[in-house]
């Protein structure tokens, strides 16, 4: 992508309001993303959208503003595989925030160690086709093999019409699993469609995978407040209530068109995780456990 002709994308809420619900003490929002700023971190010639400047001073007033504690910030598709703008965020948030990173699979044994040093705990890999131009499973398999010395995870973004063709592929990974937005199923199907059931099924295939329960604004077919969400993953945060885990997904790449209020979307928080032990799993000991393993 040519960076000096194509106007650059703002996705997010200018004034996002002050949440009702209050996250409990230490709470991690464990999935979002920064965006450069380009003039130090430029974006890949490869991405697939050009957004405007999000930094780390943006992301943590937000997690200040939400009454979050920590980020788990994760490399967006329109870094490509230079990390470098996910670790300066972390270099810069005193402890606060740990990453996913996206890799080369080419990667040097000493680039992965650094990326650890950096706070990286996990690398991911991503199916959807509007972001990557490839995902070669064989290679990603061989990286998924290379970062269980370093105790990491990966973490896969796919889509629910490909689904069952994934499965092979996600039961010869030897790290834990978390998946994406739970692999974006149909919210208008209802808690028991078809495609919720199939991706309940994948969680039940193995103890280690887990998974994110976001992006109400991205999923749902009826919006703000996003019932069809809530009654849909109610009982997975229920039924998995110790492989869950939530974010905001700000900077909300490619929602420009429907860009979320984040305040409304912390309030969707007691709505599906509706006791504090559930609420205290989805937003403390569960991200706790896969990013500051050593503190828990
Ligand atoms: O659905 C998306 O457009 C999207 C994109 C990215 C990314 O560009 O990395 O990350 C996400 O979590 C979601």
């Amino acid at each position: 992508m040519t960076t000096d002709t194509v106007a650059r994308i703002v996705s997010w809420h200018p004034a996002p309001s002050k949440p009702r619900y209050t996250p409990p003490p230490g709470a991690v929002d464990a999935h979002c993303h920064v965006f450069g700023p380009m003039a130090d971190f430029p974006f890949s010639a490869k991405a697939k959208y050009l957004p405007g400047d999000a930094g780390p001073e943006m992301l943590f007033a937000l997690r200040d503003h939400l009454g979050f504690s920590r980020n788990v910030i994760v490399q967006a598709s329109c870094h490509g595989t230079d990390n470098a703008a996910t670790l300066n965020a972390i270099a810069k948030s005193n402890g606060k925030a740990r990453g996913v990173a996206v890799v080369d699979p080419a990667i040097s044994d000493a680039e992965l160690k650094a990326l650890h040093d950096g706070g990286i705990r996990g690398v991911r890999f991503n199916f959807l086709k509007r972001l990557v131009d490839d995902a070669p499973k064989d290679r990603f398999l061989e990286v998924a093999h290379r970062i269980q010395a370093l105790g990491w995870h990966v973490v896969i973004y796919f889509e629910a019409d490909i689904l069952e063709e994934m499965l092979p592929f996600l039961a010869t990974i030897p790290t834990p699993i978390v998946i994406d937005h739970m692999g974006r199923p149909s919210m208008s199907q209802g808690p028991d469609g078809a495609e919720i059931t199939a991706f309940k099924a994948l969680m039940d295939s193995r103890d280690d995978i887990w998974t994110k329960v976001t992006c109400p604004d991205r999923l749902s077919a009826q919006g703000d407040p996003w019932d069809d969400f809530v009654e849909v993953v109610r009982p997975l945060v229920e039924r998995y209530s110790d492989r869950v885990l939530w974010g905001t997904d700000w900077p909300h790449p490619n929602m420009q068109d429907n860009v979320p209020d984040d305040g409304h979307l912390v309030d969707v928080i007691p709505r599906i995780a509706v006791t504090p032990e559930l609420q205290r799993k989805l937003l403390v000991d569960n991200p706790m456990r896969l990013y500051w393993a050593e503190q828990t």
